[in-house]
């Protein structure tokens, strides 16, 4: 049976802590049907007559304030893929002055160890080569030039990275959420990063509900519920352990069209039984979702840590669903900001946003320009 855990309804339930009342009608079965029709209409009330309503300030929680986009821009620019590996690792190289051929082996190596790929480190290796052989000299701030135009252009200035959640408007003129399905591998940062992004998206004033859609993992519906508790964000969830994930990204978008939340934000399972499976359980999760409403992003999450051996996962991962941008986690712990590039050109999508840090406001908008720059810093 789903429920939908918001700070309101808790006050009410006091004794039982801030959050949580349950809707009395499970929907898996009108998931399943393929009948059911999601319509946005805010004065209906949920289907127990129980909508989340809000209640008197004196009551309400007090919610964390997450931090502002510009602000975390700032403070976790030096996080960005252990700032300045890259550039110091070639520097050291270039510094012995004349270059052998085992110097541009070094180089070679240092470039393929940052995980760039062999396609970028090619690219790269030869504009390095010309530069040394045209100019004749390794003055350090020329090599750091020519790499930086190099991985500036190998990183795409060009990509949309925008998230494009903008609520839309149904035939009769009501708010229609935006919606956003998470997808990626089982312990890359799914969860936490759907619980970032939340609070980015509150930061921006946006009204947002959370679908905790991996049911094959219960502590997962707890994780995602304590971060909507911080920053009053409404969790929609099953307390049936495996519960049909269609029916609770189902629940949870009916309930942001219900509650003329802005977007709405589901995170799901991951788990790569089988390529076939994998498709079937996510073709059902996004058909039962757009009967409500589009599905403005499909985010694939990546562990930057797990370098060139995550990809394979992911490259299934965009072959099943259509992606549209990479979350990049864990990039505070690798040295190997080159999975940015290998990964776009991988699977021909951009990094819209990346993880730094285990923290709460730990998540940033993916900017290029800053990116390279900290890495060859
Ligand atoms: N250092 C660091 N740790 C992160 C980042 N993002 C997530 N983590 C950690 O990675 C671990 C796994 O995160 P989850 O969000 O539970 O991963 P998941 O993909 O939802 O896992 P499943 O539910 O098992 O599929 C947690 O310990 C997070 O704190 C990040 O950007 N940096």
């Amino acid at each position: 049976m789903p429920e939908v855990w918001g700070p309101a309804v808790a006050v009410v339930v006091a004794i039982a802590g801030w959050f949580g009342y349950k809707s009395s009608r499970d929907t898996a079965s009108e998931a399943d049907s393929g009948e059911a029709q999601l319509a946005a209409s805010p004065s209906s009330e949920s289907d127990s007559g129980q909508t989340a309503q809000p209640q008197g300030l004196q009551d309400a929680p007090e919610f964390e304030q997450p931090e502002s986009v510009s602000s975390r821009m700032t403070r976790l620019r030096a996080r960005l893929a252990s700032s300045g590996a890259l550039g110091k690792a070639l520097l050291s190289v270039f510094a012995r002055g004349d270059l052998k051929a085992s110097d541009w082996e070094d180089i070679e190596d240092t470039l393929l160890s940052a995980d760039l790929g062999l396609e970028a480190t090619d690219q790269i290796m030869e504009a390095l080569r010309t530069e040394v052989k045209v100019s004749g000299n390794n003055d350090s701030e020329r090599i750091r030039e020519v790499l930086r135009q190099e991985l500036l252009k190998l990183v795409d200035l060009n990509a949309d990275r925008e998230l494009h959640l903008e609520p839309g408007e149904a035939e009769d003129g009501q708010k229609q959420a935006a919606a956003a399905l998470v997808v990626g591998v089982n312990g890359v940062g799914k969860t936490t990063s759907v619980g970032k992004l939340a609070r980015i998206l509150v930061a921006e004033g946006n009204q947002v509900v959370l679908g905790a859609a991996d049911t094959f993992r219960a502590a997962a519906a707890d994780q995602l519920q304590t971060w909507g508790e911080r920053v009053g964000v409404e969790v929609v969830r099953s307390d049936k352990e495996g519960a049909d994930p269609a029916s609770v990204a189902f629940d949870a978008v009916k309930h942001g069209l219900e509650t003329q939340a802005d977007v709405v934000l589901v995170d799901t399972a991951g788990r790569l039984h089988t390529k076939g499976a994998l498709m079937d359980e996510l073709g059902k999760i996004r058909r039962v979702m757009e009967r409500g409403t589009q599905i403005k992003e499909t985010l694939l999450v990546l562990d930057a840590t797990t370098g060139q051996n995550g990809m394979a996962q992911a490259k299934v991962f965009a072959e099943v669903t259509n992606v549209t941008g990479i979350i990049l986690t864990k990039l505070d712990g690798s040295a190997k900001g080159g999975i940015v590039v290998s990964v776009q050109k991988a699977l021909g999508v951009p990094v819209k946003l990346v993880g730094l840090g285990e923290g709460a406001d730990d998540m940033a908008p993916f900017d290029p320009e800053s990116f390279v720059d900290s890495i060859i810093a």
